[in-house]
């Protein structure tokens, strides 16, 4: 598994955001994309994910896998994405919520199997009846994003997942994210402004912003 950014850029009313920038990594591996607010970090990731909104324009190749993805629409990418704002439905509870993110072709006992190995894997054992109003900030965050990953993505979108949790949360949720990527040893792409969320050994990209 790998992913590419090939000479890539991203304009708005004939203005470049920032200046083009190439980015590969590999499985298991971190891209970390940092830059001034407004400088177009959100903005990628929507154009990765394939919903960069029409007033903007791209220049270079996105590679998934080799495979040149920029003309696919977003179901067909594989591309899971994991936010500050969870979006967990809070009616629902926790089984509810994560079986949103598995394949629909998996039978119903393999579908429990799963959820129920994921929830052990994030220290949430037994977890599956609990509502989501019930759940700390960190158990929240974790199953949110066991459910991003739940959905098998060949790739994962990481936009500022870190901001909303306080210092020490933060700290663990962060180690227990970067080691679940690793084990389903998948490439992610992490946006952030704050350096602390990025790990050593992550490949990192400044964007270059080029003010008129
Ligand atoms: N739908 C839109 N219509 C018009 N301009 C937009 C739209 N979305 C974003 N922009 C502009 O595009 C630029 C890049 O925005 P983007 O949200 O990608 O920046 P960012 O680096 O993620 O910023 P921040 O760190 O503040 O979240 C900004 O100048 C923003 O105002």
């Amino acid at each position: 598994m790998c992913f590419e950014l090939t000479d890539f850029q991203i304009t708005l009313n004939n203005e470049a955001l920032f200046e083009p920038f190439s980015l590969h990594i590999k499985a298991g591996q971190i891209g970390a994309i940092t830059g001034p607010s407004g400088s177009g970090k959100s903005t990628i990731l929507s154009d990765i994910l394939g919903v960069l909104p029409a007033i903007f324009s791209r220049s270079g190749n996105i590679r998934l896998n080799e495979k040149d993805i920029t003309g696919l629409p977003t179901g067909q990418r594989h591309v899971g994405i994991f936010f500050q704002d969870d979006l967990l439905f809070p009616h629902l509870n926790v089984f509810e919520n994560l079986v949103f993110g598995i394949p629909a072709k998996l039978s119903k006992k393999e579908k429990a199997q799963k959820i129920s190995s994921a929830l052990s894997h994030a220290g949430l054992q037994g977890f599956e009846k609990r509502d989501i109003a019930t759940l700390s900030g960190g158990q929240r965050a974790r199953i949110s994003l066991l459910r991003t990953l739940l959905s098998e993505p060949k790739l994962i979108l990481l936009d500022e997942p870190f901001s909303k949790l306080d210092e020490e949360l933060r700290d663990q949720f962060r180690s227990w994210v970067f080691k679940q990527i690793q084990l389903q040893d998948i490439p992610a792409v992490l946006v952030t402004h704050d350096a602390r969320d990025i790990p050593e050994s992550a490949v990192k990209i400044e964007l270059e912003v080029s003010y008129a």
